[in-house]
């Protein structure tokens, strides 16, 4: 891997095709430019046609986006998938000329992507094109961290390629992207929704209890799903704009994949990692918001005291403060949580903060948080065992990390709730919630109803 000044575009393909030829192997050329301001939404929306599909992610209380358009190159695995993901990842950069001198997070190639919850899991034909690990390298991504914008061309470049050619591909490529937009498609009409086998659902949550009574597990996760149908084809870019704009405190994120398009706003991070520094969090009891400040007041302090909330939120705390503390120097979490206010529902959050071990990566990271108390349970293997045997749906890549790692050492992954897989004129919506020894069904019920608003306000639905 070089890291050198910026290239001109043809100068930097006739070098790469040179070292393809003394290689005998294809290189990842990799092209970081500083941009004039751009809309990332107009960005995403421009790229509907790149094979491959489009990417986005917004961490907002950062001001830090990526834009993605196109595949340049996939990493992907059915078993050891953390760790074949670090080595493709690894691998792919020995074979990659990269030209990036802006040391900013998120330039440069990135590997953008997601897991599934629980591999172990029999999948269904709803996330067949959603493998158990999927990383992808955009072939063109727009960076914006804090108004400032760089454009990050990765193209895979073959010893019999003729560098003309792929200059004016590339050239005609960022054309068609940067094209600024006025306005975007029409957001989606619902024709109908339908919840999946609420009752059945409550009895599981039931089921749930009486396996916590019986001391085999002290918290199990437990999620459903909601259909959602449309008019006509769902156009994603307007629902991204939305979420945005409507969900403060969370990350947006959209993986496309072909025809099918996974996305949300989230308000839990998993892990990042920036020089070093590690932060995580820990997310889960749950209250709604009120409809006065002195309502709303009232129930975050009911929330902040209340025994069966703190249990769910403890359980979330003492398993990644351990597994943290064992990558990591120097690990800080405050006594007690405090509140993390959303538009629809308020949780319980404690930050976790840390310095990483150089040796280990924030993939290492990964594979040790997921699945946290917060969407597995307490003990892990148990309540995911639990989950796999009797929850009554494919969760696919709900639940379970999604995000993106760059060449320098940086990355986030959130975890992927708030979310719905789009399928055309269809959705499928999910939400869960931790179920301790005193959850009440028709309670957890409400609690999951309101984790679908988000999603299906921006969707056309009641908000
Ligand atoms: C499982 C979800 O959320 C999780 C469950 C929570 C809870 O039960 O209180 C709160 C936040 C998340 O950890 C979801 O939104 O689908
Ligand atoms: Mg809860």
């Amino acid at each position: 891997m070089i890291d050198t000044e910026i290239k001109k575009l043809g100068q930097a393909v006739r070098e790469a095709v040179r070292t393809a030829k003394i290689k005998q192997k294809p290189q990842l050329l990799s092209i970081t430019e500083p941009l004039a301001a751009i809309d990332p939404f107009s960005f995403f929306d421009n790229a509907e046609k790149f094979t491959g599909g489009r990417i986005f992610w917004n961490n907002s209380a950062e001001g830090h986006w990526l834009a993605g358009a196109g595949e340049a190159l996939a990493l992907t695995a059915a078993d050891h998938r953390f760790e074949e993901t670090e080595r493709q990842w690894k691998e792919m950069l020995e074979n990659a000329l990269i030209h990036n001198p802006h040391r900013v997070p998120g330039t440069g190639p990135i590997a953008f992507g997601g897991f599934s919850f629980d591999p172990d899991k029999e999948t269904t034909p709803l996330w067949a094109d959603f493998n158990s690990s999927l990383l992808r390298v955009p072939a063109y991504l727009l960076t914006m961290v804090n108004g400032d914008c760089f454009l990050t061309c990765n193209v895979v470049i073959y010893e019999y390629d003729q560098p003309e050619q792929i200059e004016l591909q590339v050239e005609n490529h960022k054309k068609q992207l940067l094209k600024q937009q006025a306005i975007l498609p029409e957001g989606p009409v619902i024709t109908d929704k339908q919840e999946i086998e609420p009752d059945s659902w409550k009895q599981l949550v039931r089921n749930a209890t009486n396996t916590i009574k019986q001391g085999k597990a002290e918290k199990i996760v437990l999620a459903r799903e909601m259909k959602v149908f449309f008019k006509n084809k769902v156009n994603v870019s307007p629902i991204l704009r939305q979420l945005a704009d409507m969900q403060t405190n969370s990350y947006i994120f959209a993986f496309e994949n072909g025809e099918d398009c996974f996305l949300g706003a989230t308000p839990e991070r998993l892990v990042k990692v920036e020089n070093q520094q590690l932060l995580s969090t820990c997310l889960a009891g749950t209250a709604p918001r009120g409809r006065t400040e002195a309502e709303d007041r009232k129930i975050g302090g009911q929330l902040l005291s209340d025994e069966k909330n703190r249990q769910e939120h403890h359980f979330v705390v003492e398993m990644i403060k351990k597994a943290v503390a064992a990558c990591c120097e120097n690990v800080q979490v405050p006594e007690a949580p405090v509140l993390y206010p959303l538009k629809n529902l308020q949780h319980l959050y404690t930050p976790v903060e840390a310095v990483l071990n150089e040796n280990y990566t924030i993939i290492d990271i990964v594979k040790r948080l997921h699945p946290t108390p917060a969407l597995g349970g307490m003990p892990s293997e148990k309540s995911v065992a639990f989950i796999r045997e009797h929850e009554n749906m494919d969760r696919g890549w709900y639940g379970a990390p999604i995000g993106w790692l760059d060449a320098n050492h940086n990355g986030e992954f959130a975890v992927a709730i708030r979310s719905a897989l789009i399928r055309g004129g269809e959705a499928s919506l999910f939400a869960g919630c931790g179920v301790v020894r005193d959850s009440d069904p028709e309670a957890e019920y409400q609690e999951t109803n309101i984790k679908f608003t988000p999603m299906l306000s921006v969707l056309g639905g009641r908000s």
